[in-house]
């Protein structure tokens, strides 16, 4: 069929209701004759009706007019959809052609340097008229990898033996970093690495972390859990020790030195604060932080530093230590070897959490932001009533919370309060936020675990029957009322503590020996055995 040929027009009628129809070629013929016999029917009808004509005659005409009707119809579809067939195919051909004498008149490939300085062959492409190069091979390396470059590096196309680019190229496409709008190039090398066009995980980003010292540590902060007469003996050993033996500045509470001295002037050369401002600058003097309880005791040692946090060495003197992997009893070993380096680390995320009253003018308007170690617990406090809370990530509606509450726990805390509420258990080392709820009016809510780089903010709503409390690695209760919200993500600052062996062995030894988690008897051999 010619392209020039126009389509037909869906509804050719006349002022008198008969049908005009356009001249077809030879494609149309059938249609042609089946537009004719509804003239025919339709002429029959306009003839004045004579009288007693039966009636049947006229219904049976009706239905020859019907049918042609939908004949016409279907004639005329076919066409348009012909006609439409035909434009395409021209312009395939049209296209094909132009490409055809681009190619002919192609000249070699041209080097040039990319933004890390690689060599990069673009095959050269013709100009637009206007000197822009054509836009689909515009590279946008300004905005992340584009497959087309990374596959023309290190092309040989002085190589008659490769199969011609057109064959070869792979579709075009672009991987691009974002992070809260801004493109990270750090982590396109940590996570992935593209070659040829081809997605592959780089090395594994996190592996055991080690601390090795540039110099000899000199200051020891001693954290200990109080009310405890294990604790306090511990403590003036150690003290001593460290004094006697490796020449080191001490550092304790004032409560603790109190302590110390009513034991003995001895301890005079004991140092501690006075302040909150000089605890504030603690992390600047302090090497490192020995802590002398439970996992309460590393939280309260985390606590106090609001900003970056010294290496801290957990002893475990309490009846459960997942973050206290040190056997108080072996102090000297243990201490001898980290003061000497390396140390195996465990960095701990930290989450920041800022409480928005409903008065606040923007979220800028915020109560100090406060750090959690394990979780930052919302709850339904004394209130009889069930916890309405509205949750969105990064501005996303998540869910609604009914129920006791929710907990927003880092992966430390996934074994503490997260896991009473049903969330799963996560290695440390894991960066990602636990989003388990305590105990829902919902059959269907499981707990959800969110990457480490989103805002998660819970809302009281307006309609909220009560108040809500949020409470920070169990402490520090806070009221919120309806129309006050809280927004959590993950710190600057984590944790760094000492393995006892790694990261991984520390890790499920505490699960082990902590929750005897799987304990089972095995099966005996004595018994029904598949034949
Ligand atoms: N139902 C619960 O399991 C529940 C309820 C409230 C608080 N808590 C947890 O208690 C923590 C505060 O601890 P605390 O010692 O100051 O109070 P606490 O003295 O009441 O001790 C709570 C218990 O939680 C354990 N714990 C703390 N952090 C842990 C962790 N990361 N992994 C495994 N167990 C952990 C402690 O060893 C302790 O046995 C809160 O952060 C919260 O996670 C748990
Ligand atoms: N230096 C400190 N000053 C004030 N409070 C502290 C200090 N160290 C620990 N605490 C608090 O004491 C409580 C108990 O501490 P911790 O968990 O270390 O001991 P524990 O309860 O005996 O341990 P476990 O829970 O393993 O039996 C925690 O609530 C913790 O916040």
């Amino acid at each position: 069929m010619s392209m020039k040929q126009t389509p037909m027009s869906p509804n050719k009628h006349t002022s008198n209701g008969s049908a005009s129809v356009l001249p077809l070629e030879n494609a149309f013929s059938d249609s042609l004759a089946m537009l004719n016999s509804e003239k025919a029917v339709e002429e029959l009808i306009q003839q004045p009706i004579l009288h007693g004509i039966d009636e049947h005659l006229i219904e049976f005409a009706e239905a020859l007019r019907t049918v042609a009707k939908a004949l016409r119809q279907a004639a005329e579809g076919k066409a348009s959809a012909q006609a439409e067939a035909s434009e395409w195919k021209r312009k395939y051909e049209l296209e094909r052609t132009h490409n055809l004498q681009l190619e002919n008149k192609a000249m070699p490939s041209e080097k040039h340097l990319d933004e890390n300085g690689r060599v990069v062959h673009l095959t050269n492409k013709p100009l637009l008229s206007d000197g822009a190069v054509e836009k689909s091979d515009r590279c946008c390396g300004e905005h992340g990898i584009c497959s087309h470059q990374v596959l023309r590096d290190g092309e040989h196309d002085h190589d008659a033996s490769v199969v011609p680019n057109k064959m070869t190229r792979k579709a075009s496409f672009k991987l691009s970093w974002c992070c809260k709008g801004e493109k990270s190039d750090q982590k396109k090398h940590d996570i992935v690495s593209f070659e040829k066009g081809n997605i592959t995980t780089a090395e594994r980003s996190s592996k055991q972390i080690s601390l090795k010292w540039e110099s000899p540590p000199q200051t020891v902060l001693i954290l200990t859990k109080p009310n405890s007469t294990a604790v306090r003996i511990l403590c003036s050993e150690l003290v001593r020790w460290l004094k006697e033996q490796k020449s080191l500045n001490i550092v304790v509470e004032p409560r603790v030195r109190t302590e110390l001295l009513t034991e003995s002037s001895y301890y005079q050369f004991v140092q501690t604060w006075e302040n909150d401002k000089e605890i504030m600058s603690l992390h600047s003097k302090v090497d490192l932080v020995v802590t002398l309880g439970g996992d309460g005791t590393v939280l309260w040692a985390a606590s106090m530093f609001k900003g970056p946090v010294p290496p801290v060495v957990p002893f475990s003197l309490g009846s459960l230590g997942f973050m206290t992997p040190f056997y108080s009893e072996r102090y000297k070993e243990y201490l001898d070897s980290i003061l000497r380096g390396p140390i195996s680390i465990t960095l701990r995320h930290r989450l920041q959490c800022h409480v928005i009253r409903d008065s606040a003018k923007s979220d800028l308007d915020s109560e100090e932001p406060i750090l959690v170690l394990n979780e930052v617990t919302i709850d339904r406090g004394i209130s009889s009533f069930l916890t309405n809370l509205e949750c969105y990530c990064d501005n996303s509606f998540v869910t609604c919370v009914q129920g006791d509450g929710l907990i927003l726990s880092t992966t430390s805390g996934s074994t503490a309060y997260s896991l009473a509420a049903g969330g799963s258990m996560v290695h440390p080392q894991v960066p990602g936020i636990l989003f388990t709820p305590i105990c829902p009016h919902s059959l269907s809510f499981r707990p959800l675990i969110l990457p480490e780089y989103v805002t998660i903010r819970v809302q009281v709503p307006f309609n909220s029957r009560g108040h809500a409390w949020a409470s920070f690695d169990g402490k520090d209760r806070k009221k919120l009322a309806p129309g006050d919200a809280l927004v959590c993500s993950m710190a600057t600052w984590p944790v760094p503590t000492a393995c006892q062996a790694d990261s991984t062995s520390d890790f499920l030894r505490s699960i082990h020996e902590g929750l005897h988690w799987n304990l089972r008897k095995t099966q005996s051999f004595d018994g029904p055995r598949e034949t």
